[in-house]
C-alpha cells in the first residue's frame, strides 16, 4: 500500500510559492494498477515524483508498505529507490549504449551481481519485454514501442515492487499503445507489481486501470474504481474526459433530444448484462417504444459493459424501468 497523509507540494520561483499539490490523502493499494489523469499542470507528475522521492513534500507524510519514506536518510533512500522501477514518455535510455547495456545499468549500479548473472538476468528482461533478438542494438535503431519496451526492463532490472508510468504511451501511436499496455497489465499480473501511471487519456485508464483519481489544479476531485468512475462520472472534469474517450458530442445529443417523444435515459449495462437480450425483452413485455440516440458496448479492463442513451415512449414507461433496474441495469433519467 502506497499512502499519502496530508501530502502537500509548493515549488518555490522567485519569492513566491506555486502550489502543485494541495494537502492530499490517498491510497493506493498493493498490486493494483491505479491511474492518475488530468490535464496539462493539474500536478499528475509531481504527486507520482512524490512516491519516489524524485521531489520532496512540503509538509505531510508518505507511507510505502507502512514505512515513513519522507524519513527516510540517504542509505535507507537509495535502498528504497530500488523497490521502485519508473519509465518516462521519452524513454529516457542512453543512446551510447545498447539496448542490453542499457538494461544492465541500473544492475551495475547497485553492485551486487557477478558479470555473469548480469548478462543472465538481462537476457531474461528482453525475453519478458519480447526484444531478445535485438539486445546488440542501438536505440536510434529501434521504433517507439520497442525503445518503451528497453524501458520497461530496465525498470524490472532491480525487482521493483512498484512501477511508476509517466505518460509512458503518450509519444506512441495507437496500435503500439495496445502493445505496450497489453505489457504493462502483464506484468502486473504476473509479477504482482503496483503500477502508477499518468495519463491524459481516459481510454488509457478504460483499459488497464483498477482504479482512477481524477486531477484538476492540484486537487484529486474524484477517485474510485474505474467502472464506477467511467460509467457514473460526477466531477464536471472526470465528465469531459469520459465524453473525449466515448467521442461524444454532448452538444448534438441534446440537439437529438429535441427531435424524440417520451423520457429519456441512459441505460448502463455491466459484466454479464451486457449480452443478455433484456432490451429486447422488456420493450415487447410492456409494449414501450424506444429510439436509440447513442451507445457504446466495450470493455473496463475484463469487464464488458454496455451504455445506451435512449428515448422510451409508451404508457408503460414505469414499468419498463422497474424491469431493467429489477435486471441489474443501472437506468439514469436524463429527461
Ligand atoms: N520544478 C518546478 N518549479 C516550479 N513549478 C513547477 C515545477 N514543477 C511543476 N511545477 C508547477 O506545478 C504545477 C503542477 O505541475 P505537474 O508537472 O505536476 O503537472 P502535470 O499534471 O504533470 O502536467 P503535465 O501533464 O503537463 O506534465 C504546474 O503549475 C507546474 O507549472
Amino acid at each position: 500500500m502506497i499512502e499519502f497523509f496530508e501530502v502537500h507540494k509548493a515549488y518555490p520561483v522567485g519569492t513566491e510559492q506555486i502550489t502543485a499539490l494541495q494537502p492530499c490523502n490517498l491510497q493506493i493499494p498493493s498490486g493494483q494498477i491505479f491511474g492518475l489523469i488530468g490535464h496539462s499542470g493539474a500536478g499528475k507528475s509531481t504527486l507520482l515524483r512524490l512516491i519516489n522521492r524524485l521531489e520532496e513534500p512540503s509538509s505531510g507524510r508518505i507511507e510505502v508498505a507502512g514505512q515513513d519514506i519522507t524519513a527516510l536518510d540517504a542509505a535507507g533512500l537509495r535502498a528504497f529507490r530500488r523497490q521502485v522501477g519508473m519509465i518516462f514518455q521519452h524513454f529516457n535510455l542512453l543512446s551510447s549504449r545498447t539496448v542490453a547495456q542499457n538494461v544492465a545499468m541500473p544492475l551495475q549500479l547497485a553492485g551486487e551481481l557477478s558479470r555473469a548473472a548480469i548478462k543472465d538476468k538481462v537476457q531474461q528482461l528482453l525475453l519478458r519485454v519480447g526484444l531478445q533478438d535485438h539486445a546488440d542494438k542501438y536505440p536510434a535503431q529501434l521504433s517507439g514501442g520497442q525503445k518503451q519496451r528497453v524501458g520497461i526492463a530496465r525498470a524490472l532490472s532491480t525487482d521493483p515492487r512498484i512501477l511508476l508510468c509517466d505518460e509512458a504511451t503518450s509519444a506512441l501511436d495507437p496500435q503500439t499503445t495496445g502493445q505496450v499496455l497489453q505489457l504493462l497489465s502483464e506484468i502486473n499480473r504476473e509479477l504482482g507489481l503496483t503500477l502508477v501511471l499518468i495519463t491524459h487519456e481516459m481510454d488509457v485508464i478504460r483499459r488497464i486501470c483498477d482504479q482512477v483519481a481524477v486531477m484538476d489544479a492540484g486537487v484529486i476531485v474524484e477517485q474510485g474504481p474505474v467502472p464506477q468512475v467511467f460509467l457514473h462520472p460526477q466531477h464536471a472534469t472526470t465528465r469531459r474526459f469520459v465524453q473525449e474517450a466515448e467521442q461524444l458530442d454532448e452538444n448534438q445529443l441534446h440537439q437529438d433530444f429535441a427531435q424524440v417523444q417520451g423520457r429519456i435515459l441512459r441505460l448502463t449495462f455491466q459484466g454479464e448484462t451486457t449480452y443478455q437480450p433484456l432490451l429486447g425483452r422488456v420493450v415487447r413485455e410492456t409494449g414501450v417504444d424506444f429510439t436509440l440516440l447513442a451507445g457504446r458496448i466495450d470493455r473496463i479492463r475484463d469487464l464488458p459493459y454496455g451504455q445506451l442513451t435512449v428515448a422510451f415512449d409508451g404508457a408503460e414507461l414505469d414499468l419498463a424501468l422497474q424491469r431493467l433496474q429489477a435486471a441489474d441495469v443501472h437506468v439514469e433519467v436524463l429527461r
